[in-house]
């Protein structure tokens, strides 16, 4: 029998006063899947995670996170997940060494604060006061907080912002660490490559409603939707007519590009009539899919488009 979901969630619905920030969410995580939530600033997906922590209770609709409501789940519950806040900036006197052994002491069976220390590339700063550390290092000691009850389900929220890309890049070393354990990770960031890097599957959260979700490479169809075959035609190339396929075109900067369905099937023309004009390489040949990053502008723009066209509607018109 397969695995129950670590999280199952349906119809969740919050509204604050006349915000409606969960407009009825339905979310389902595998035990062992990285699950990443992308959206916009005030798009819902605190409020989501908040829901599924235990923190907030929904207005409407039902939780299961490691099998049981989280606004009813008790303190045996709470000790198999790991929270990881936005910025949880206490314990300020307190040495780094100190905190993690602090937080390490709430729990059953914690993993050892020094082993958890150097997961988190904090080694060597352990007698070091939290107040003293620099942005970057205090939110290692967020994850490590998260981290150190060994937790089989971890919630990050936004992990890695305002840390640099070097320190971005060892943190989502922790988190492949984390999940290489088996555990489940559910995180919510604003960098499109951080959720391409990290997660099994990705959701892109708009106005309180799930606009697509599916696996980073295949979301919004990325995998079927149009490629743009481009190369920069020199030498005979250069001089030669292009061959008769249906849209091909020159750029301004000299590139001729092509998007297709059928981009294979487009290089195997092109390379066709190179060959026969004696060039054997199409130079600089791209073939380039739409990015998770090309999907999420086009699925929030598109959001925001209905929403002006509905606030545009005359009072009483329908939306
Ligand atoms: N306690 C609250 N009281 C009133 N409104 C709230 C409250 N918490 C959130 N909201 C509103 O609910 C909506 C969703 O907020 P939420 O924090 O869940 O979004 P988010 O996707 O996490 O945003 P961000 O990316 O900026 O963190 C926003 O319009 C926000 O202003």
């Amino acid at each position: 029998m397969a695995a129950p979901p670590a999280i199952a969630a349906r119809g969740l619905v919050k509204r604050y006063g006349a915000v409606e920030a969960l407009a009825g969410v339905d979310l389902e995580v595998a035990a062992g899947e990285v699950f990443a939530l992308l959206g916009p600033n005030g798009a819902g997906k605190t409020t989501l995670v908040e829901i599924l922590e235990g923190f907030r209770r929904p207005g409407a609709g039902e939780a299961r996170v490691l099998g049981e409501d989280p606004a009813r789940a008790g303190p045996a519950w709470r000790a198999r997940i790991g929270v990881v806040f936005q910025s949880a900036g206490f314990f300020d006197v307190l040495t780094v060494r100190e905190v993690v052994a602090h937080f390490a002491s709430f729990y059953p069976a914690p993993l050892d604060p020094a082993r958890v220390i150097a997961m988190v590339g904090l080694d060597g700063q352990e007698r070091r006061r939290l107040k003293h550390l620099s942005g970057g290092q205090k939110r290692r000691v967020d994850l490590a907080l998260g981290i150190v009850g060994d937790p089989e389900l971890i919630f990050l929220d936004e992990p890695t912002t305002g840390l640099d890309p070097e320190g971005r890049r060892q943190l989502w070393a922790v988190i492949r660490q984390f999940a290489a354990l088996g555990k489940t990770v559910l995180l919510t960031t604003h960098y499109l490559e951080e959720a391409e890097a990290l997660a099994d599957r990705v959701a892109i959260i708009i106005r309180g409603r799930f606009a697509a979700q599916g696996a980073p490479a295949a979301i919004g169809g990325r995998e079927e939707g149009r490629a743009t075959v481009t190369f920069h035609p020199a030498g005979r190339l250069a001089e030669a007519p292009l061959p008769p396929l249906p849209g091909l075109e020159r750029l301004p900067d000299g590139r001729v590009a092509l998007a297709t369905a059928a981009p294979t099937r487009a290089v195997a023309e092109l390379a066709r009539w190179a060959e026969a004009l004696g060039e054997p390489e199409l130079p600089g040949l791209e073939i380039r899919r739409p990015t998770l990053e090309d999907v999420y502008l086009r699925l929030v723009r598109a959001h925001d488009a209905e929403a002006d066209a509905a606030a545009a509607l005359p009072a009483g018109g329908s939306a």
